[in-house]
């Protein structure tokens, strides 16, 4: 039976990255998206912005909407201190098999904590399943159409604190003009647009940060 793209992601990565190392599994899916076959990743230009926004927040607790086949939750958690938890929602139970292996291959699986299920079923039971209280960090990059409704959850449910960082993915291309909107003008956040391009193209896109403040 014929594979999926992700199955030939996966396999790339075990061919080509090294066991433990999760720089190499970066590399081999960045090698994979600009050589063979182009995969929604946040890519490796829009990457290097995400890693700086991770290390500066340093954070103890990050969601991770949309995990996909890993590559974002592999970047993110190989810059994670010691005792720091990421929790990534994925719904897609293949796309989720998939990263649960990327993840591994690339020795992160004690830092992460995949979940498989919907954002708006799952945001609500953050605190009661996880013990988490509030994210430092939350980078959006699942539907476009969620991102928006999952941020007022979010605020609803009390997972957001004073200096908060949400962290989206695609604000330009595919686009997510009402969560855009909401967070550039409400005066609950401090947004600032990171402008980039589309993985693997030259095409605009950006990553847009927003405090939340509270
Ligand atoms: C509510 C809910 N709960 C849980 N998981 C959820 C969920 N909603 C979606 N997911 C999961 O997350 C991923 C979905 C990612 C959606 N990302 C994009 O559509 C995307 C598209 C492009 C793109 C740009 C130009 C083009 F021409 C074509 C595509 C680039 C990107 O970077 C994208 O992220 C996928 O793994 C899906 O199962
Ligand atoms: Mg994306």
């Amino acid at each position: 039976t014929q594979s999926t793209r992700p199955q030939r992601l996966l396999g790339a990565v075990q061919k080509n990255a090294t066991r433990g190392d999760p720089r190499s599994v970066v590399q081999a899916i960045d090698q994979f998206c600009r050589q063979k076959e182009w995969a929604m990743n946040v890519g490796d230009e829009k990457g290097c912005i995400l890693d700086s926004v991770v290390s500066e927040v340093n954070p103890a607790t990050v969601l991770e909407l949309g995990t996909y086949c890993g590559y974002s939750t592999v970047r993110i958690a190989s810059l994670l201190p010691p005792h720091a938890k990421l929790i990534t929602l994925e719904f897609n139970p293949d796309f989720a098999a998939i990263a649960r292996q990327v993840i591994a291959w690339a020795g992160l699986e004690d830092k992460v904590h995949l979940i498989e299920g919907a954002s708006g079923d799952w945001i609500p039971k953050m605190t009661e399943q996880f013990g988490v209280k509030t994210f430092d960090l939350v980078f959006l990059d699942h539907w476009k159409d969620r991102y928006l409704p999952d941020t007022m959850l979010m605020e609803e449910c009390g997972l957001l604190r004073k200096g908060s960082i949400l962290l989206a993915d695609n604000v330009i291309c595919p686009g997510t003009p009402d969560y855009l909107e909401y967070v550039r003008s409400s005066p609950r956040y401090e947004s600032q647009y990171f402008k980039s391009h589309l993985e693997y193209t030259k095409v605009e896109d950006g990553l847009e940060k927003s405090v939340f403040l509270g």
